[in-house]
């Protein structure tokens, strides 16, 4: 059945702007002139299922869109088009990623915690087991920013765990412990996969992979190039990894630039126009209706990036009718005077002096 999913991603795309300055930033925000920006898709438009209790592994070379899948998947960044759905609390172990570095270790507890919607109570009868499980002793007391990658992963690790998510996000958080860590925590997720918990598990580690997960999602610039069952898609992805090395320098770098110009490229019409086009094509739609559904999937979770035509009149409307009312206020005219006569807002109104 269709809604027997816990994580469903239809279509889902992720664009950069790579803004060169700041004021180029602000002025594409408000809308005002066209700024040259070149725009950069780290996601190319991506859909998948992850059925519950299912460990869902991620694989791909380095910046092929594994992290920004997980990111809009824990709700970190939002999608740029395309519909998220997530049943359930997701709880991210990642690198670094949901600890504040400038609070101590306790408080990254408290705070994760609360943000989970657990009480002071449940925190605190946690905290000990948190502390133990991630093994920084007196570190617990010091701020994030001041632990080694290893120990922020593992307090990471801690927190995740404990607070007992239906959906676990591990994001090559085993890559950086020591051996006696990492077995702890395959342990801790084997527990979770016995209890039939959802999990996402990206990582580099092909073995790792291999061990922990039912089904693969091989991600390869910005596209998912196979989802399937684990031992078939590893296998197709060590193909791969195999011809490429066979290729030489040259080859390599042209087939990596090749790639990346197809993200410079990618544009939003033209895949929306190739989902309208298959809509009317495999499940006979007239253009209007399939037209109307596809931008439903892009566009209904969607708020716009940049003003809208109307909001950027209303904002300068509301300016205008702000400055009016300051200068009516300083001149010491009457409204109806100002109206009538706006110049003499500023030649403002002189009081008679008494004698
Ligand atoms: N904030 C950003 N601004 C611009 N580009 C970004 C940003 N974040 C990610 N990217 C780009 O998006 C692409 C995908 O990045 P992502 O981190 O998802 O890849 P990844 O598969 O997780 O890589 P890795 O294995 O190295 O962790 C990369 O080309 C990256 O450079």
């Amino acid at each position: 059945m269709d809604t027997e999913y816990k994580i469903k991603l239809d279509n889902v795309t992720k664009e950069y702007d790579l803004y060169k300055t700041k004021s180029d930033r602000m002025r594409n925000f408000f809308n005002l002139g066209n700024v040259e920006v070149p725009h950069f898709w780290s996601l190319k438009g991506v859909s998948m299922t992850v059925k519950p209790g299912e460990t869902l592994g991620i694989i791909g070379i380095n910046g092929s869109g594994k992290s920004t899948i997980s990111n809009i998947i824990s709700g970190i960044i939002p999608q740029t088009t395309g519909t998220v759905t997530v049943n359930g609390d997701t709880s991210i172990i990642s690198i670094g990623a949901g600890l504040k570095w400038n609070l101590t270790g306790d408080e990254n507890i408290r705070l994760k915690g609360l943000m989970q919607g657990l009480s002071i109570k449940e925190i605190a009868e946690l905290r000990d087991s948190i502390v133990d499980f991630a093994d920084i002793g007196n570190f617990i007391n010091q701020p994030v920013k001041d632990y080694s990658t290893g120990m922020r992963s593992r307090l990471g690790f801690a927190i995740a765990v404990h607070i007992n998510p239906d959906i676990m996000i591990i994001d090559e958080a085993l890559s950086v412990g020591d051996d006696t860590f990492y077995q702890k925590c395959v342990d801790k997720i084997m527990e979770f996969k016995e209890q039939g918990k959802t999990i996402l598990f990206v990582s580099h580690s092909l073995k790792q992979v291999e061990m922990l997960c039912d089904r693969v999602a091989w991600m390869h610039f910005g596209d998912l190039r196979e989802i399937g069952e684990a031992g078939e898609v590893i296998q197709h992805y060590r193909d791969f990894s195999e011809d490429f090395k066979k290729k030489t320098a040259k080859e390599r770098r042209e087939y990596q630039q090749d790639k990346k110009q197809d993200q410079l490229d990618f544009n939003i019409e033209t895949y929306q126009d190739t989902l309208i086009d298959q809509e009317v094509k495999v499940n006979g739609f007239s253009h209007k209706e399939a037209a109307r559904k596809v931008g439903k999937v892009l566009y209904k979770q969607i708020s716009p990036a940049k003003m809208t035509t109307p909001t950027k009149w209303m904002v300068a409307l509301s300016v205008f009718v702000l400055l009016f009312f300051s200068m009516v206020n300083i001149s010491g005219h009457s409204i109806k005077h100002s109206v009538k006569d706006p110049v003499s807002l500023v030649h403002p109104r002189m009081h008679k002096m008494r004698k």
